[in-house]
């Protein structure tokens, strides 16, 4: 591969801080791995540290680079290296809590929040600590920043759970970063020894970097400042977890002798793929001005459609997929990924997919529509009749439903209340709810989850919850049309469960197959042959759910978008639906956006 004049000038860089500002598929990682043949003429290659924010982009770097023995790691592994050299001094231990079977962080503050509160955190709440708790340290924020947090007596529960893993030397993801940034500013010895280990530095996808993450960088780099870091501010992408590009705008000021370069000719893609993503992305403001260049000659085509229904796309995907390109399939929300998986299931279609697939299993819909079928099946459970009867409208008060303690252990709830004192209407309820429960109980599972959403006021339900819902609540048809395609013919509770087992398999086994199911978070700097991107219907793409910085959180939004569509090398696919869940839907502004783009062929 010939660089090109611009590649090359920044990968002869050696001493200083340069910034690299470049557009997709511009050869950054390309360059940075052309820099480690450079300098490792005049260097040992171990005394380069490349540094990247994900796994996926640091094993990405590893297999390109192949015989390049030099280091690539993500920044937390970084840190990890820190605080080893850290306890091996000290001769102590410590304790990751992160990913431990038994005593892991959920597990920890999951205990803390019970004893403080005195009822069970719920699934969503957990990972909403942990969200804010990350971008608090990551922002070096203090924790005057949680009082604004939707968690009863968060402050609290963070003291102890910080005051426990110091007592206990336990440490999570975060406090890896905090920690490294501690013994680096005090520890001058250990200081030393990473500075005399690595000589020079690059960091890859820098728009992603925090600004602990960045301090940490600081510590290690000065007083040489041998680093160099390519950035894309316009696939910043991660601003939920901290990503600071801001930082990187500031470049000039933080170091002297800083130099500023751009890489604006794009390898990867042909050109109306380049001129699409260069005007698309023009739509936000926020941004560094950039020059773009497509430099391949060959053809590429873009195809963008809306199907009436979310089958007529798969029909269309299946059709366009030939099994010698590397393909990928793009969603903005994992749930996306449901309904396809199933598809590709009744097809015989091989793919590798990389979501937790059990997040859909476990959401509250899924968990809800399981808990009213089980329930249908079950009339004497009061367990079940607790978690359900104000999800389908019976009326009942919370004391209505504790006088079922003095219902008999095989008495039917329904014949119970029939025959204590109660009022009409809801009387009335309880013989509906039993009717329709009766009649789901022959039913497919589709069929159940269709018949309680629009007949058994669970719809009314979902628009009615908490504000921490709103993924779901937003998303409903989604989620409805997903478990209603998933359990497609499905007759019993093990023919499903079944089902999703071989999913969750699916999703953890190694296949040789071309074909990606991928959120668009997770393909950030990978390419394929062919791309579709699907499900652009306004409001689930973009996902915004509040007004409040709605305007900084379109042009996340856009860039996410952005880096879907700069994925594809020869063939791109914009796909939209008219209907989901049999109800009639927009596209999106980004297909719309793309549309006009297209038309006017710029
Ligand atoms: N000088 C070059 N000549 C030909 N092809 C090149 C050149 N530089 C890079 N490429 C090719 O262009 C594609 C994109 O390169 P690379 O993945 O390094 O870009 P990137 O800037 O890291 O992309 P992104 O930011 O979109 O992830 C790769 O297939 C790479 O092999």
């Amino acid at each position: 591969m010939i660089l090109t004049s611009k590649q090359e000038k920044a990968a002869n860089h050696k001493e200083g801080p340069l910034l690299v500002l470049a557009i997709p598929g511009s050869g950054k990682t390309t360059m940075l791995l052309e820099r480690i043949k450079i300098l490792s003429r005049i260097i040992d290659k171990t005394r380069i540290l490349s540094l990247t924010f994900s796994k996926i982009q640091a094993e990405d770097m590893k297999e390109r680079s192949k015989d390049l023995k030099s280091n690539f790691m993500t920044i937390h592994a970084f840190c990890y290296l820190i605080i080893r050299n850290y306890l091996r001094k000290y001769n102590r231990e410590i304790r990751l809590i992160e990913d431990e079977k038994i005593y892991n962080k959920y597990n920890l503050v999951g205990e803390i929040y019970e004893k403080v509160n005195h009822y069970p955190i719920s699934k969503e709440d957990l990972a909403l600590f942990f969200r804010e708790v990350s971008f608090m340290k990551n922002s070096i924020l203090d924790k005057s920043y949680l009082k604004n947090i939707e968690i009863k007596n968060i402050s609290k529960i963070y003291e102890i759970y910080e005051e426990i893993k110091n007592k206990k030397h336990l440490l999570d993801f975060d406090d890896m970063q905090v920690k490294a940034l501690e013994i680096l500013k005090n520890d001058k010895s250990i200081l030393m020894s990473i500075k005399s280990k690595y000589k020079y530095y690059q960091l890859d996808e820098g728009q992603d970097a925090s600004l602990l993450q960045f301090k940490i960088l600081e510590e290690i780099i000065y007083p040489e400042n041998n680093i160099l870091i390519v950035a894309d501010d316009d696939q910043s992408i991660y601003s939920f977890r901290a990503a600071n590009p801001s930082y990187l705008l500031n470049f000039k000021n933080k170091f002297e002798n800083s130099k500023i370069m751009w890489l604006d000719t794009n390898h990867r893609s042909g050109s109306n793929i380049v001129n699409l993503s260069k005007y698309l992305i023009q739509n936000n403001k926020l941004r560094y001005d950039k020059n773009f260049i497509a430099k391949r000659d060959k053809k590429d085509d873009i195809i963008i459609k809306t199907f009436a229904d979310s089958s007529k796309e798969y029909q269309f995907i299946r059709k366009n997929l030939k099994s010698d390109e590397k393909t990928a399939i793009l969603f903005r929300n994992n749930i996306s990924a449901i309904s396809l998986i199933a598809y590709f299931f009744d097809n015989d279609i091989d793919f590798n997919v990389n979501i937790n697939v059990l997040d859909f299993f476990e959401s509250k819909i899924f968990k809800d529509l399981l808990s009213i079928i089980d329930f249908s099946n079950d009339f004497n459970n009061v367990e079940l009749f607790k978690e359900i009867y104000y999800k389908v409208s019976s009326y009942l008060s919370k004391e209505d439903i504790e006088k079922l303690s003095y219902k008999a252990i095989n008495e039917d709830i329904f014949d119970y209340f029939y025959r204590i004192e109660l009022e009409d209407y809801k009387i009335d309820s309880l013989f509906n709810i039993e009717k329709k429960l009766k009649h789901i109980r022959k039913l497919s599972y589709d069929k159940k989850i269709s018949f309680i959403y629009n007949s058994l006021s669970y719809k009314s339900y979902i628009n009615m919850i908490s504000r921490k819902y709103m993924q779901e609540t937003v998303n409903k048809d989604l989620y409805i049309e997903s478990a209603i395609n998933f359990t497609k013919g499905i007759k019993t509770k093990e023919e499903l469960l079944e089902k999703i087992e071989k999913l969750q398999k699916k999703s953890k086994s190694l296949i040789k197959s071309k074909l990606y199911l991928s959120t668009i978070h997770s393909s950030k700097g990978l390419e394929y042959d062919k791309v579709f991107v699907i499900d652009l219907i306004e409001n689930e793409f973009p996902l915004i759910f509040s007004d409040e910085d709605r305007k900084q959180r379109l042009e996340e939004e856009r860039r996410i978008f952005y880096v879907a569509i700069t994925r594809a090398k020869n063939s791109l696919y914009i796909l939209s639906l008219s209907k989901r869940n049999k109800k009639k839907v927009k596209q999106s502004i980004f297909y719309k956006e793309s549309y006009e783009i297209l038309k006017n062929k710029r």
